[in-house]
């Protein structure tokens, strides 16, 4: 995005064992989920401990479009959202153009939530965007929408294109093993439609948390919805219920926690993440559950949990449930005893960048054996590690990762550290109150 600061690089100073306490920002699943259903709530709401970064801003800027007022106070951390001037939008309005970078929650939520509002819109993003595919969500509006709904791009990737008075009621399929966001989406976009839904997932259905996470949001916004499980398939019921306006409060991003707990695995440290409980809605919790298995020693608290670093050893571990951490364990793996295979995530080929791929590539560059497979990869610890100047591929996870690779190796450059504000603008800051040493940059 064009107002990032420009950084060439970073270089995190090996300090020894990591020990402290942190609270990391909102989750941004949370803040745009909860921006979803106050946006299109009847009655106001008030999001407290909000994420503030590129991903939610997109979302905000969107809502904003059809006529939300979204209040920022507090640093960002609280957003007052105000329903009364939201807009009634027609087929045959002017378009509204809509511009997403490359946030996937932001993209895959509102093509749902809009096509069932109503209007007529163009979502577009960054280069990478038009490449993240969004055709199997298009294709389940399809089957209901009363208007028109298109791809732009080659293979059913953005921009979409929106003209729609609304869905017409009737029984959606939409296939889960690309994105989870797809169903999430349509979940939370049910209930702006005020007639009951039935979703019945077609095969595989990845990421699973993050749709037990948009259940939960949405029950708190007023929506009445009930997940079934039977003969391992997955449907969701909508009931006609919409969403009223309430005041809502965010845990803290659990994804962003995984480096603050990594940082203690990898140094023998001892770090305590506020505000984060293993009841959390974020599946990404389960992480420390990895890191035990590895050889830490996780401590939960009435209200944050705490790893302690042990001796390390590589593990067989599936991650489809977390796929989001995959890249902090890799930085794991490099200093354990022995391979870790990962399993389970070949969906991390879609993301910000190749996260299996291109993470492999990185991992080499310090020294790492890496098979790579379709669904994941294994990492052979080196020796030695190497140093190295690691591309970030506009990643924030990449390049948050990456920084722990620089607490155990002098030398590791992390190229445009400033990709971290598409979830985590304050990553690197945070990180040095943590290591209480400064980083350097150049
Ligand atoms: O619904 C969500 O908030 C998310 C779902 C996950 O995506 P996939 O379902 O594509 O794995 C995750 O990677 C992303 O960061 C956030
Ligand atoms: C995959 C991610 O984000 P999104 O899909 O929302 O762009 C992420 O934050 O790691």
């Amino acid at each position: 995005m064009s107002d990032r600061p420009t950084i060439p690089f970073v270089e995190v100073v090996p300090v020894g064992r990591v020990c402290g306490r942190i609270r990391p920002p909102g989750s941004k699943s949370l803040t745009n989920r909860a921006l979803i259903c106050a946006a299109f709530a009847s009655g106001n709401s008030v999001l407290a401990g909000a994420l503030k970064s590129e991903d939610t801003e997109v979302m905000i800027d969107a809502v904003r479009a059809i006529g939300v007022a979204v209040q920022i106070a507090d640093g960002g951390s609280t957003l007052c959202v105000d329903t009364s001037a939201r807009l009634v939008p027609k087929i045959g309005d002017q378009r509204t153009e809509m511009f997403i970078a490359n946030s996937g929650t932001t993209i895959r939520f509102l093509t749902a939530a809009l096509s069932a509002f109503g209007g007529h819109y163009r979502l577009h993003g960054v280069d990478r965007m038009h490449q993240r595919p969004i055709g199997d969500l298009v294709a389940a509006i399809d089957g209901v929408i009363e208007g028109h709904i298109e791809t732009m791009s080659a293979d059913g990737c953005p921009p979409v294109l929106i003209q729609s008075s609304s869905w017409r009621p009737g029984e959606l399929s939409v296939a889960g093993s690309v994105s989870s966001q797809y169903l999430s989406g349509l979940m939370m976009a049910a209930p702006i439609t005020t007639v009951s839904s039935r979703i019945q997932v077609v095969g595989e259905l990845v990421s699973r948390p993050y749709v037990d996470m948009t259940a939960e949001v949405m029950r708190s916004f007023g929506a009445d919805i009930s997940i079934v499980d039977a003969n391992d398939c997955v449907s969701v019921e909508i009931g006609s219920a919409g969403y009223r306006g309430i005041d809502y409060s965010i845990e803290p991003d659990a994804s962003a926690a995984s480096y603050f707990w990594a940082a203690a695995a990898i140094t023998g440290g001892e770090v305590t993440v506020d505000g984060l409980t293993a009841n959390a809605m974020q599946g990404d919790v389960g992480f420390v559950d990895v890191l035990e298995k590895m050889g830490c020693k996780i401590r939960s608290d009435k209200n944050s949990i705490t790893v302690v670093g042990g001796k390390l050893v590589g593990i067989d571990v599936d991650m489809n449930l977390i796929s989001d951490t995959v890249q902090t364990l890799s930085m794991v793996a490099l200093f354990a005893d022995g391979p870790t295979r990962v399993r389970g995530v070949a969906h991390n080929r879609f993301k910000e960048t190749d996260r299996i791929g291109d993470l492999a590539c990185e991992l080499r560059k310090l020294g790492a054996t890496v098979d790579e497979h379709d669904d994941g990869m294994t990492i052979h610890p080196p020796a030695t590690p190497t140093p190295a100047t690691l591309e970030t591929y506009h990643d924030h996870r990449m390049a948050m990762s990456f920084s722990l690779a620089g607490l155990r190796i002098p030398g590791v450059k992390i190229l445009d550290p400033a990709c971290t504000s598409k979830t985590y603008p304050d990553y690197f800051a945070d990180l040095e109150r943590l290591i209480g040493h400064p980083h350097l940059w150049a």
